[in-house]
């Protein structure tokens, strides 16, 4: 195994190691990715407020999420395509998250269909569902029930692909023995690419249905039992829209910065999301019943702990766990989420906070607040 201390140096092997189509594919960001380096920058721009002389010989990690015990805060993104990374995709991903003890959002986009993963063993499952047309996308949730999956999310932000100007470089197109295994037989006249064009793209582009809005949702919602999320909020007014409609869960979103560049990064609308809980005019709607997630630049334990102060009830993860099946498989994946998992305890024990309900608002200072220093 790699003897990587930290997530980014599995990036930094992947690079060298993986074709440069697919690591391109992985790691990139729409138009001039100015999202993709702010998701990571404005972490940066937070600050950490700790509490000492506080009796930290004891931490627990552990939470719930829609009721689901799980290890500790950090979940595994969905993402398209683990076989591109590691021969055993999904698999190899899938019993990692469930080593680790916490959630894995299965993509629609996956190498290896619903119940190929479900197959490999208990684990805590959630479908990501993207809506190419409203049939095949009724059936794909009821695979995912069947097969014991325990809630949908579905992708917001998606109606065509983010303009990813290294996938149009490189004439993105999958090797012969990798697939979209859930969506087989949408688009197959494009595997290979028009000139100049990314092959995902173009399918995507033709045969998305662009039409969903929010009644569609309240209609998906209503055909399964699941618990239902929303991926890809950005802004309080989509939050709200969410609240009303009674979903389960939102999950802050801006695609890891693959959809539309120049949104803000994750992290700071957080708040303007996550607020609505509390907030009195949706207090009543929401009443606990809507926890608000983050993902995008998740790196360390450090942004770990810095979304929880902001509100978030856990975060997602998405490249670190692709480069870490990159280079290690399985095993990689689990070291993964082990060092942001040990990153966030150090974290919690230094910073004066022995449980997760020790974090809150006054643990981060962010640059809208006054410093207390100049200096
Ligand atoms: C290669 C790749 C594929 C992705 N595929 C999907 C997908 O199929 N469905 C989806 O909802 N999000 C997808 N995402 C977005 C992730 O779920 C997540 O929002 C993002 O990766 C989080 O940012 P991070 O990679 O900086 O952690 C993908 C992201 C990447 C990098
Ligand atoms: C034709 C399906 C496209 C899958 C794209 C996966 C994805 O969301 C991504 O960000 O890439």
């Amino acid at each position: 195994m790699a003897r990587v201390v930290n997530v980014d140096e599995y990036e930094d092997l992947a690079r060298v190691k993986m074709p440069k189509m697919y690591y391109d594919f992985y790691a990139g960001g729409a138009e001039d990715k100015w999202t993709l380096r702010e998701n990571r920058s404005a972490f940066s721009r937070i600050r950490i407020r700790p509490q000492v002389l506080v009796d930290v010989s004891h931490t627990d990690l552990t939470t719930s999420v829609l009721g689901l015990k799980i290890a500790c805060p950090i979940m595994v993104a969905p993402t398209a395509l683990h076989k591109l990374a590691h021969p055993e995709g999904e698999l190899a991903t899938a019993r990692a998250t469930a080593a680790a003890n916490t959630v894995m959002v299965v993509s629609t986009s996956s190498s290896h269909t619903i119940e190929e993963i479900a197959d490999t063993g208990p684990g805590i499952r959630f479908f990501q569902l993207y809506i190419f047309n409203k049939v095949r996308a009724m059936e794909l949730v009821a695979r995912a029930e069947k097969a014991g999956y325990k809630a949908i999310v579905l992708t917001v932000d998606t109606p065509i692909l983010g303009r990813r100007e290294d996938d149009l470089r490189n004439r993105l197109v999958l090797p012969p023995d990798v697939s979209m295994k859930l969506i087989d037989g949408i688009g197959e006249q494009h595997s290979q690419p028009t000139e100049p064009g990314s092959s995902l793209a173009a399918v995507a582009s033709e045969y998305k249905d662009k039409s969903i809005t929010w009644k569609d949702v309240q209609a998906f919602m209503k055909l399964t039992k699941l618990p239902f999320l929303l991926k890809g909020i950005l802004t309080k007014e989509d939050a709200l829209k969410a609240i009303d409609i009674c979903v389960d869960g939102i999950i802050v979103s801006n695609h890891g910065g693959r959809q539309l560049d120049h949104v803000p990064a994750t992290i700071s609308v957080l708040e303007e999301v996550a607020i609505t809980r509390n907030s009195c005019y949706v207090v009543a709607a929401a009443a606990g019943r809507c926890p608000v997630f983050v993902d995008g630049g998740i790196r360390r334990g450090t942004d770990v702990f810095k979304a929880l102060a902001l509100g978030a009830s856990g975060v997602f993860v998405g490249r670190p766990v692709l480069f870490g099946l990159a280079i290690d498989g399985e095993q990689g994946v689990k070291k993964v989420l082990d060092m942001l998992k040990d990153e966030l305890r150090t974290t919690m024990v230094i910073a004066g906070c022995p449980t997760l309900a020790h974090i809150n608002r006054s643990s981060v200072q962010t640059p809208e607040e006054k410093p207390s220093s100049k200096l």
